[in-house]
């Protein structure tokens, strides 16, 4: 605007300027016509002589400073010298005589301006009157000049003033343009503002920024129309955290950032989602576990963390998974805990444990993990009620906060597990129960059928042996008989116990139908079997069985073979067993028999 108000005023002092000049210009040429004019007359008057006096009144006339006449060289020497004023000629007299081109110009300085013309009088037949005819010169001859000063300080000040109105009527007109424009666009520029610094916030999650409507046209609907839209936004995201809370059923936590804190925890819920569908397909539950430990990894950057089974009948405790690594021992707990899950304080409380603010709010906690600065935060996972499995997650203290923000999702995680594993375990304790005899909790024939095959490849790879040692009680159904089948019962859970006693862990003892037996004693030969078998023998033999209040002796008969020796194939080692027991018991009972081919005089006998 000052730029625009100093360039109209420099405009308006040239133009001034150069009106003035040419006013000058004009008047200054006029008056030396006029002066050339009255003194050709005064010469054809005959009245030159008194010039002198015509010129002074001339000079006299207001406005004009000088008025001269200078008398060139080809007058000078036809007429003389001239009266003393005609003589006096300057620098730029000569310059015009010489040249013969008029000259105004400015002169005086900034004190006292004046404009001059200098004019040359040149020799001219042509006209009303023939210069010729008086002077002796050639046509176009300069005869003399008349210069001419007048003092233009008035028109400096008029001009001066002009521009001085000019400018205060410009700076008036711009002020209440100004004035005007700021009225229009004042709440313009604010409602920008706002909407700018409205709109930053939002795409940092904010949404709580109103914009104040400042008009009522449009500028103002369009602050009314954000308003609506950032409150209707915030309504629809603030009902979506509450159902998502909901969904991972915890407080929904403050944020600044409302929009990237919900699609977060929408992704994760997603992703829990997803892993719902992974884990239904899974076979088992040590894959549903694997999972976790891959979650706990790989979404919430959990790399010390323990997963613990729970067997409630045995109250103990299985560690499943450490640090990511399959049926790792028990690290970051006392090992005491494998025993006795109780030592377990969510096991014992049935909620989680926050071990951040106190370890030693669990006693089971690795002293080792405690010295190096490591809290925890335990998890159970609940099946049927009950604390089926516990995720341990050691914390470093960098991550402590973290895992305050992560529990609630990793909760959501343990609660689509905790059915899927209950399942498992359901469908894991069935099958068991089917290949278990309930009665004396031995394996049943059934374990046999499906465990064989892995029986034989152990075998193979071993290059070992193994005995089949088929056992029957003898002449128990008298025992039946008399005493009743409860005590006969009571008698075969006894003998269980007996065959147990006396054979490896690593052996496997199977009911194998009514009150007949098989026993496995895997890695040996049939002549290292007999000597077991002979010690089960004597041991039954020995034992005494309770029948109500009396006691009972009885004796077993028992028939081996092993496999690969006796037979190539394993079904067929176990028919030759059977064979072998056959004997036994066609020998006359309570011995034990190792199978020879002699034995095997033909199928149809056995
Ligand atoms: N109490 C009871 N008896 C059973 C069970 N399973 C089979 N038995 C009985 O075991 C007896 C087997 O009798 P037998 O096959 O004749 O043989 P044994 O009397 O033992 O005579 P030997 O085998 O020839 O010495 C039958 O009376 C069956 O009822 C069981 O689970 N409980």
């Amino acid at each position: 605007m000052f730029l625009l108000m100093f360039v109209i005023s420099l405009a308006g002092l040239a133009s001034f300027r150069d009106f003035s000049i040419r006013a000058a210009t004009e008047h200054t040429r006029t008056t030396a016509e006029m002066i050339r004019v009255a003194l050709t007359e005064s010469m054809l008057n005959g009245t030159m002589d008194t010039r002198h006096s015509l010129l002074e009144r001339i000079a006299g006339v207001e406005g004009l400073d000088e008025a001269r006449v200078v008398r060139g060289d080809a007058v000078k020497e036809q007429f003389g010298e001239g009266i003393a004023m005609e003589t006096q000629a300057d620098r730029l007299d000569y310059q015009v005589m010489i040249t013969g081109e008029a000259l105004y110009t400015l002169v005086g300085g900034y004190l006292n301006p004046r404009f001059r013309a200098t004019i040359p009088y040149i020799a001219s037949s042509k006209g009303d009157v023939n210069c010729l005819n008086c002077h002796q010169v050639k046509e176009g001859t300069v005869l003399g000049v008349v210069t001419l000063s007048a003092s233009i300080a008035h028109m400096r000040t008029a001009g001066i003033i002009t521009v001085i109105v000019l400018v205060s009527v410009v700076a008036l007109f711009s002020i209440i343009s100004l004035l005007y424009l700021r009225r229009i666009l004042q709440p313009l520029a604010l409602t920008a503002q706002e909407v700018e610094h409205a709109v930053k916030l939002a795409n940092s999650g904010d949404f709580s920024v109103r914009i104040q409507p400042h008009t009522n046209d449009e500028i103002g609907a369009i602050a009314k129309h954000f308003n609506t839209l950032s409150t209707g936004i915030t309504n629809k995201l603030t009902e979506i955290r509450h159902n998502v809370a909901c969904l991972v059923q915890t407080q929904p936590l403050e944020t600044t950032d409302l929009l990237t804190d919900t699609a977060n925890t929408v992704s994760g819920l997603v992703k829990v989602s997803q892993f719902k569908q992974a884990i239904e397909e899974d076979e088992t539950s040590e894959e549903v576990f694997q999972r976790i430990s891959e979650v706990l990894q790989a979404e919430f950057q959990f790399n010390t963390f323990s997963i613990y089974e729970i067997d409630s009948n045995r109250k103990q405790i299985r560690s499943v998974c450490v640090d990511g690594i399959a049926q790792a021992p028990i690290q970051w707990c006392s090992p005491d805990i494998g025993d006795k899950c109780t030592a377990c304080r969510v096991v014992r409380t049935g909620h989680y444990i926050d071990g951040r603010e106190n370890t030693l709010i669990c006693r089971s906690f690795s002293h080792d993990a405690q010295s190096q600065g490591y809290k925890y935060l335990c998890l159970p996972v609940i099946q049927s009620g009950g604390v089926g499995s516990v995720i341990q997650i050691v914390l470093k203290p960098e991550e402590e906060a973290s895992a305050e923000r992560a529990r609630p999702l990793v909760e959501s995680y343990l609660r689509e597990a905790a059915p899927v594993l209950q399942a498992k375990r359901l469908m894991a304790s069935l099958r068991e129960s089917t290949l278990n005899d309930a009665m004396t909790g031995l394996r049943n024939r059934r374990f046999l059928e499906e465990y064989a095959e892995t029986l034989v490849n152990q075998c193979k790879r071993r290059r070992t042996a193994m005995t089949l040692m088929m056992l029957d009680l003898d002449y128990f159904k008298t025992v039946n008989d008399t005493y009743g089948h409860d005590i006969g019962d009571a008698i075969l859970i006894d003998l269980a116990a007996i065959f147990m006693a006396n054979v490896r862990e690593s052996d496997l003892v199977i009911r194998y139908g009514g009150e007949e037996f098989l026993i496995i004693l895997l890695d040996t030969d049939a002549e290292a079997g007999v000597s077991v078998a002979d010690k089960i023998r004597a041991a039954v033999e020995n034992h005494q069985f309770k029948a109500g209040s009396t006691l009972l002796t009885k004796t077993i008969s028992i028939g081996l073979a092993d496999y690969p020796n006796d037979g190539q194939a394993f079904w067929q080692a176990l028919k030759f067993a059977d064979v072998s027991l056959y004997a036994a018991k066609e020998n006359g009972r309570n011995q034990v028999v190792r199978f020879s081919q002699e034995l095997w005089v033909s199928k149809e006998k056995y």
